[in-house]
């Protein structure tokens, strides 16, 4: 890989708009590409990763940027860049006093560095998770997370196998290979192109990480049956529910969001998938599903969360959220949760997942509901996965790490509706007047 020194100049500047943290970090990266529409693919590659890679590791790159010279959007891009393209590429094109800086930082040991700038998470980030994980499993996780995840696909099996999928791919030269849990995922090597593909074009596969596709198997979906994908998005769940349906029965998708559900639309075309309903709503209250209510089989709630467990993909999350936005969400969650419950038959399953590693999120939630919904009983997350030949036993509720399951991480709780009470002749219908 050349690197060019204005290509540098370039990832500078954008560096300091994503630093603002006011827009999500990828929202401005592709903007800004929009706006240079000169830069190839490769070129885009190169700033977009060492853009990621200061966010990942900024606490560290702060630290190691206090020596050098230079403007500190500079030394940071540099850093970032020498982890992207290596020291002897980037040496080549920048001054000699930043080269024998770089060499001079290529020799500290990260070892050696305080554990703050290794975690290079926000304390109150890092201390929950701590507490969650113990020291050494939260120096795992913080050093997973300093990598990019890798690219999973999930076989679309109303279209193709996924033998069939990864004997497609691998005529169009791209590698990968099945992974440890999710029966339809598959892992590719590296980040190949994959929308000009036919196989892509034709539904045979979805981009999902394979933590994202097992939550669809802890809801597990009968053919026929009525089922609600609580908050839908771009629908990546929604797909993964609707195959294991095998197109039938009644999926409803909803979101507050008419732009994510919009985009959901191409990706139901090339699904082959005829029993979604999108439904645009304006709260979890919303009047249009009152109809639904007591008559739905399986509802997932894929709740709106910090997003903390998808830090490989989505580093600035970690710098974007505060114990504020932790707590209004964790009003919006409770809400949702309750909502969508009242939409579920007796015997109902509910699934409440979030892509979040925070308790506040995911266990608490999940008690204070069970607090005050007597009439569920938490289910048991690894014996379902059993039942569908998937060996991952996290407990009963389900809690993937990325240092341990390879995935971004999921907390997924199965939510039974107990059996409507039957009535006997004993009981009076009503208190007598
Ligand atoms: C974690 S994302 C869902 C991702 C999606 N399930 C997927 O697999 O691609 C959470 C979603 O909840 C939606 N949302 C936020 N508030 C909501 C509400 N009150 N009712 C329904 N959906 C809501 C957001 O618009 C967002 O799309």
């Amino acid at each position: 890989m050349k690197l060019h020194r204005f290509l540098i100049g370039q990832a500078e500047t954008l560096l300091a708009d994503v630093l603002t943290f006011t827009h999500p970090a990828d929202a401005v990266v592709s903007r800004f590409f929009r706006a240079h529409p000169k830069l190839g693919h490769a070129e885009r590659g190169v700033i977009a990763e060492a853009i990621f890679a200061v966010l990942r590791r900024r606490l560290e790159f702060a630290h190691l940027a206090q020596s050098g010279s230079g403007a500190p959007n500079r030394r940071l891009i540099l850093l970032g860049l020498m982890q992207t393209v290596g020291r002897g590429v980037l040496s080549a094109v920048v001054s000699d006093e930043e080269k024998a800086w770089l060499d001079r930082i290529a020799q500290i040991d990260p070892a050696s560095l305080p554990e703050r700038m290794r975690l290079n998470l926000p304390d109150w980030i890092g201390d929950t998770l701590r507490a969650e994980l113990g020291d050494e499993g939260l120096m795992q996780l913080a050093a997973a997370l300093n990598y990019p995840a890798p690219l999973d696909l999930r076989a679309n099996t109303l279209k193709a196998t996924r033998e069939q999928v990864l004997d497609a791919l691998e005529n169009a030269g791209i590698d990968g290979g099945t992974t440890p849990y999710a029966p339809e995922a598959l892992r590719l090597v590296g980040k190949p192109a994959l929308t000009r593909l036919k196989a892509f074009q034709d539904g045979w596969f979805e981009v999902q990480d394979e933590g994202s596709q097992l939550l669809a198997y802890l809801l597990a979906p009968k053919r026929g049956e009525m089922v609600v994908d609580f908050c839908a998005g771009a629908g990546g769940k929604t797909l993964a529910l609707g195959a294991l349906m095998r197109s039938s029965g009644r999926l409803y998708a909803l979101d507050v969001s008419e732009r994510r559900l919009a985009k959901f639309k191409p990706r139901m075309a090339r699904s082959g998938l005829s029993n979604v309903h999108p439904i645009v709503i304006d709260s979890e209250n919303d009047v249009k599903i009152r109809r639904l209510g007591g008559k739905i089989d399986r509802v997932l709630v894929d709740a709106p969360c910090s997003g903390l467990g998808t830090l490989r993909r989505n580093p600035d999350l970690k710098w974007r959220q505060s114990p504020a936005s932790l707590a209004e969400l964790n009003v919006k969650q409770a809400s949702i949760l309750a909502a969508a419950a009242r939409l579920l038959k007796p015997s109902g399953r509910l699934v409440y997942a979030t892509c979040s590693l925070l308790p506040a999120e995911n266990e608490a939630i999940v008690a204070a509901f069970l607090a005050s919904h007597p009439d569920f009983e938490l289910g048991d997350a690894a014996a379902v996965l059993k039942s569908q030949r998937i060996d991952l036993d996290t407990g009963p509720m389900l809690k993937l790490l990325p240092h341990r399951h390879g995935t971004d991480g999921f907390f997924a709780a199965i939510l039974q509706r107990k059996a409507a009470a039957k009535a006997t002749a004993a009981e009076p219908a009503s208190e007598p007047a």
